[in-house]
């Protein structure tokens, strides 16, 4: 069973910050889903106790991202001298995301996933367009500006074997931060990371072990555990369990869902798995080449989604029984490469392997908006968005 976090390990600070987090929620995730899915092992279903801030307008925007642009120089050796090419990792991305939010991006590999989660955490500087955190403006900070950001911006890796400093013990790897940002005295660092190894469910007693001493799912918790230090507002968390075994991965998202809930974090849960994402986000971005291609609710996305790419994707993984009527029932099978991101093609990117493509998708960029049928918040970049009909009618039938 799991309990709430006793007291001691939430100070008075997070508390009220919780509470506000909270306040106007109309209901947050279920401890009891959590609990009784670690029972079996098996993800969180969500399915009953999900919130959308999108729609609730009481819940602030946290952190913002206007038309984030990263451009990576790379150099073509095509000829007797090198020309520097440009790489668009993300051309142009704009979400929002609310206090206490899961935000979900997904998409295929080299789509730039990881380095939105970068830029907004600042490892990167973006090329063009805006990053706002609290109604600051972070996009070109400089690092003593985005010191004390930093502590609110924490990043969760992929990678639990490479993410930990082999040579420094569990004390230390969880202790520095606490350390460098003062949450606690520092004659009090030890008791706070043993509190926090027992929030992250690992013996408190090994707190002298070196991540060499601990296995994947548990070096993952002790990343948990070192981005929970400092109290963020926002954690983004990078594919983090997709390097662990399937049971542990359970694992790995209950901890985190009830973290999230319990200490009003906000998440970019970047994954490439639809599956993992539905069972943790509150919304979801579909990204390609970039680009945002979709974003909306769960229940838009799993519902009711409009954007061919999205539809594939969701066509690819039938064990995710999606909403009737929601894809095509036959598998789409999408044919061709993703093209390359240093010459992505006119129009829609997507166009080059989409079913659905003419003239005017090569010619004109479909803006992310919002369109008919869908939801309010449920946004496509596309000018043949596909209407899930059986829904609507569904939908009419059921109002008449
Ligand atoms: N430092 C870099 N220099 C040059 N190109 C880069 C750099 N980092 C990323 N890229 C390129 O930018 C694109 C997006 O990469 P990114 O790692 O963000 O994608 P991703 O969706 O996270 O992929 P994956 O799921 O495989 O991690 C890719 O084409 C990648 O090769």
């Amino acid at each position: 069973m799991t309990e709430p976090l006793p007291d001691k390990y939430i100070s008075e600070d997070l508390r009220q910050r919780v509470e506000q987090t909270n306040e106007g929620t109309t209901e947050g995730l279920s401890t009891d889903a959590v609990a009784a899915n670690e029972a079996t092992g098996s993800p969180v279903d969500l399915s009953q106790t999900i919130v959308h801030p999108s729609s609730d307008p009481d819940r602030k925007t946290i952190l913002s991202l206007e038309n984030v642009q990263k451009l990576f120089p790379v150099k073509e050796y095509s000829g007797l001298f090198p020309t520097t090419l440009q790489t668009r990792a993300v051309d142009g991305v704009t979400f929002d995301l609310a206090a206490g939010e899961t935000l979900g991006v997904v998409g295929e590999s080299g789509c730039g996933k990881s380095t939105v989660g970068r830029l907004i955490t600042r490892l990167l500087e973006p090329t063009d367009g805006k990053i706002t955190f609290e109604g600051q403006d972070i996009t070109h900070a400089k690092e003593r500006e985005l010191r004390p950001m930093r502590r609110n911006l924490q990043l969760i890796f992929q990678d639990p074997y490479g993410s930990l400093n082999p040579r420094f013990t569990v004390q230390t790897i969880i202790g520095t931060p606490l350390e460098i940002h003062k949450i606690v005295p520092k004659n009090k660092i030890k008791e706070r990371v043993q509190e926090l190894l027992e929030v992250v469910g690992l013996n408190p007693e090994h707190i002298n072990r070196y991540p060499n001493e601990f296995s994947g799912g548990q070096r993952q918790r002790i990343g948990i555990a070192r981005a929970l230090a400092v109290e963020p507002k926002v954690i983004v968390a990078d594919e983090p369990v997709s390097a662990l075994d399937v049971s542990i991965q359970a694992q790995v998202m209950n901890l985190m869902s009830k973290l999230r809930k319990e200490m009003g974090i906000a998440f970019v849960f970047i994954a490439h798995d639809l599956g993992v994402v539905r069972h943790f986000s509150d919304r979801i971005a579909v990204m390609y080449l970039g680009k945002v291609m979709e974003l909306g609710s769960r229940d838009d996305i799993y519902g009711a989604p409009q954007h061919p790419y999205t539809q594939a994707l969701l066509s690819a993984a039938p064990d995710l029984n999606v909403v009737r009527g929601a894809v095509p029932a036959e598998r789409i099978r999408l044919v061709g490469d993703v093209p390359s991101p240093i010459d992505p093609p006119s129009g829609c990117r997507f166009r080059t392997r989409c079913w659905k493509a003419q003239d005017i998708c090569a010619q004109t960029e479909p803006p992310l908006e919002n369109k008919k049928g869908a939801g309010s918040g449920h946004t496509i970049a596309c000018h043949f968005p596909e209407i899930n009909t059986e829904m609507i009618a569904d939908a009419e039938a059921t109002s008449a």
